[in-house]
């Protein structure tokens, strides 16, 4: 449960404060979030992996699937929290095992990500993780490879 005020978790504004927002980067019109700096603020990078514990632990999840790049730095944290194991969705050609892919659509380019073939057995409970949603691309192609 969450230690909402008004409805709204207090920690969660310091957390949205810790980032970081670029405009025009990497292209003309891009609003990026840039994370870095929420990792730089120690109570704020613990708040945001603590907000996922406490929301999904005692839930039954046994995997966080995490995706390449950004998601790889709070999904362990979020998986130990919550006694899950981690599988991380890859781009093209990292695993060494045998992969299932699936391609995707960016705001500014096309890409794809892998996973390995029995990473999640068939009724594990999973929960997704990133640091953002933009298109929705790229969650749409990770929940694509689970299902
Ligand atoms: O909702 P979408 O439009 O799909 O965009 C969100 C995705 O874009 C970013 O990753 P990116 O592909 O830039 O890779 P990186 O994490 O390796 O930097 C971000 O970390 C998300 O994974
Ligand atoms: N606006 C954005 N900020 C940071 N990362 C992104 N990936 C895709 N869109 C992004």
């Amino acid at each position: 449960m969450l230690a909402a005020e008004n409805g709204r978790d207090p920690r969660l504004k310091a957390i949205s404060d810790a980032i970081r927002v670029v405009p025009h980067f990497p292209k003309p019109g891009i609003m990026f979030h840039d994370i870095t700096t929420l990792l730089l603020d120690h109570k704020a990078f613990k708040d945001t992996v603590d907000l996922f514990v406490e929301r999904y632990r005692d839930m039954g999840i046994s995997i966080v699937v995490g995706i390449e790049a950004r998601g790889f730095i709070f999904g362990p944290s979020i998986a130990l929290g919550i006694g899950a194991k981690f599988v991380p969705l890859r781009k093209p050609g990292k695993l060494p095992g045998r992969v299932i892919s699936e391609s995707y659509e960016l705001e500014y380019g096309t890409d794809q990500l892998e996973m390995h073939v029995g990473a999640v057995q068939p009724g594990e409970r999973t929960i997704i993780i990133d640091d953002l949603v933009a298109t929705g691309g790229t969650l749409s192609a990770a929940i694509r490879l689970l299902g």
